[in-house]
């Protein structure tokens, strides 16, 4: 039998949702679990909003179950842990990122990767083990077994730096697997928004050497001064990008929408890689010949497992990388995901939501 969000569980949660694709969210009531033995409950202070919430609110990508919660760069308090828990107590701070859950027995799972887990469970608007459907971090509170929950470091700042569970692990979890994070390396970043403006920061306390791929010239500067970025190239450019063939041995993509990949292609070196963090609704358009010649490689990376987010916590306090936040009420949300649709924000919106979400 079907139950309402409202009465599903029996602790009484409260939050924003999207209802239909027009995205528009509005209050919702809804419910979470008890305190299960290994969860940790949190009250919520802090969530960064994620391009993945805008396509998953609009169901850009046909998956969207409403109503749905988003919100997966989730800062807060703990409150209640349960019995056995041992990582955590009441008054740490702590982090949620995109999962919530995975299998924990698999080889994905084993090997510390439960980002590859298929039967991972995403924090917000996915099904849980038990049926009922996730709800994300726009939200008063959250409870999650205590493996998916992240300690926060003493001098982050809450703010700034939630958005580094999505925007920061994503970007992060590649530079190091791909053997982009040794100094002097050739790094290229494509979209500078939430996930690019980080993924030059991380780069760049990697020792990389970062190029800037941009279709927007305003960027340039920022890139430049701002960020630290080594150079810049508007793509749109055809004697910018000829000047750069054959440069880069890696390059990091984070374009939300559907955009020509040959012409990176060709910015590669030889044995360069172009990995694709972005997920534009329809496939892109790739000719082998642009691989073979330089026995380059196309690949994709997701978010990184839970091991690996807490190692680039860490390293992020370390380096001081936080992210360009603009820190907004709840009730701006809306106009927040339509600014964020224009790329009109430097360079992610971060909800208060410890201070401006009251149960109506
Ligand atoms: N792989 C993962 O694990 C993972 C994790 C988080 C987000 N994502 C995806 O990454 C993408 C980026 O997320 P974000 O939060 O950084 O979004 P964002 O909106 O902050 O940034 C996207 C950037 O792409 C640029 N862009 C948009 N359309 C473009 C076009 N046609 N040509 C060139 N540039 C264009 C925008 O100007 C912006 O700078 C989204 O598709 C999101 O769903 C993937
Ligand atoms: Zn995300
Ligand atoms: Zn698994």
């Amino acid at each position: 039998m079907a139950t309402s969000p409202e009465s599903e569980h029996p602790i009484k949660a409260y939050g924003y949702a999207a209802r239909d694709p027009s995205g528009s969210l509005s209050p919702l009531v809804f419910s979470r679990r008890a305190t299960e033995e290994k969860d940790v409950r949190f009250k919520v202070l802090y969530c960064g909003i994620c391009h993945t919430d805008l396509h998953l609110a609009k169901n850009d990508w046909g998956i969207t179950k409403y109503p749905i919660t988003p919100g997966h760069e989730i800062v807060g308090v703990v409150t209640e842990v349960g019995s056995k828990v041992e990582k955590f107590k009441v008054g740490d701070k702590v982090g949620v990122g995109y999962l919530v859950g995975s299998c924990r027995s698999c080889k994905n799972c084993a090997s510390d990767y439960e980002q590859y887990c298929p039967k991972q469970v995403a924090t917000g608007g996915f099904t849980y083990f038990d049926g009922t459907q996730t709800y994300g971090g726009y939200s008063d509170h959250m409870v999650s077994d205590e493996h998916f929950v992240l300690h926060w470091p003493e001098n982050l700042p809450l703010d700034s730096g939630a958005p580094l569970l999505c925007a920061g692990i994503t970007t992060y979890s590649p530079l190091r697997y791909f053997g982009l994070d040794k100094p002097g390396t050739k790094v290229g970043v494509v979209g500078l928004g939430g996930l690019g403006h980080i993924a030059v920061k991380m780069a760049k306390a990697f020792g990389a050497e970062v190029t800037v791929f941009s279709t927007s010239m305003a960027k340039k500067q920022e890139a430049i001064e701002g960020l630290k970025a080594d150079h810049f190239i508007n793509s749109r450019d055809e004697d910018q990008m000829k000047a750069a063939m054959g440069t880069l041995d890696g390059i990091i993509d984070t374009v939300s929408a559907n955009h020509p990949i040959l012409p990176l292609l060709g910015t590669l070196a030889t044995h360069g890689k172009l990995v694709l963090l972005g997920i534009p609704p329809k496939p892109l358009d790739l000719a082998a010949f642009s691989l073979i010649m330089g026995r380059k490689t196309v690949a994709g990376s997701n978010i990184g497992g839970l091991k690996e987010t807490q190692e680039m916590l860490d390293f992020a306090a370390k380096h001081g990388i936080t992210a360009d936040v603009e820190v907004i009420p709840i009730d701006y949300v809306n106009t927040a995901m339509e600014r964020l649709l224009k790329s009109d924000v430097r360079y992610r919106f971060v909800i208060d939501v410890g201070n401006s979400l009251k149960a109506e």
